[in-house]
């Protein structure tokens, strides 16, 4: 039996990179998966043929998860395509790297609504509905290494990421009774396109890879396996977590 076979899994922000990777491991541990993404119809279309090339049935749903009705709706989409929701990985965020000082007001607002309300919406809308189905399910949320670390020209957004893990922290107290379990990952750098551009200066890309002790930035799919294990029963017992899967980076002083 595969690890998600029965389940119904939910990933926003999924027409490419971490969430494309999650949406795909999950059809691949055997769950039918239904997609969000923002903006670009060609690849959520491919994410959804990879989930079909899986064997699974796969749905894309396009919406800005700043808004709070884009959550409602995702769901209520989900529930009357493949009937239930089991899981919700809120993954969908951006980055605009900037300097502290100048930060335009919008860029901050844009990425708080984004990666924290964004994050906080899609849970509650898939916590409600699993509550009312009433046999569980398990919420993960795609924080960062960013969480516990700072960055000089991530000040607007390394607070959204703390913010998502310590949604987890609390939302695994809320859902507890509910065994809805509530948990986060971490990841270190991993090549997409949200830092294609930060990291197409050589000497940062170079930087970065020194810092990491299995010696290479992270792939896309790196993250895949550590959400399908979150999202599975055989984390039936872990909840309010956070699971580092940065190549060690986090713990490299020198
Ligand atoms: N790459 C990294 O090094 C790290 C990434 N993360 C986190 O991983 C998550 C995924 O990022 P990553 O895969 O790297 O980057 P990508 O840019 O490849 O993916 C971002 C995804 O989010 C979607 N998205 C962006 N804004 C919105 C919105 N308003 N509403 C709905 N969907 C939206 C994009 O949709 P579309 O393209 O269709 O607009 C895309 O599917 C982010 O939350 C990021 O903070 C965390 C740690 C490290
Ligand atoms: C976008 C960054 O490269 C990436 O995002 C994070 O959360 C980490 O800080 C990574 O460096």
């Amino acid at each position: 039996m595969k690890l998600l076979e029965g389940k119904t899994v939910l990933v926003t922000g999924a027409s490419t990179g971490i969430g494309r990777a999650a949406a795909v491991g999950a059809a691949k541990a055997g769950a039918d998966v239904v997609i969000n993404y923002h903006s670009r119809d060609a690849d959520a279309a491919a994410c959804v043929a990879e989930i079909e090339a899986a064997g699974q049935r796969g749905l894309a749903v396009k919406g800005d998860v700043a808004a709070p009705e884009t959550a409602t709706e995702f769901v209520r989409k989900a529930v009357e395509a493949f009937g239930k929701v089991d899981v919700m990985v809120s993954n969908a965020g951006i980055c605009p790297f900037h300097s502290f000082l100048d930060m335009p007001v919008e860029t901050v607002q844009r990425t708080m609504q984004v990666n924290l309300l964004g994050g906080y919406f899609m849970c509650q809308a898939a916590a409600n509905q699993m509550v009312q189905q009433g046999h569980g399910g398990a919420l993960i949320a795609v924080s960062s290494i960013s969480a516990l670390v700072g960055g000089e020209y991530q000040t607007h957004y390394t607070p959204t990421k703390a913010g998502l893990h310590s949604l987890m922290q609390s939302t695994a107290i809320a859902l507890g009774r509910h065994n809805i379990r509530c948990n986060s990952v971490l990841p270190g750098t991993i090549l997409t396109e949200i830092n294609k551009d930060d990291l197409a200066d050589q000497e940062k890309r170079k930087y970065m890879e020194g810092r990491i002790p299995l010696g290479r930035l992270g792939e896309a799919e790196d993250l895949a396996g550590p959400i399908v294990f979150l999202a599975s029963d055989m984390a039936a017992y872990v909840t309010g977590a956070a699971l580092l899967v940065d190549g060690g980076a986090f713990v490299n002083l020198q």
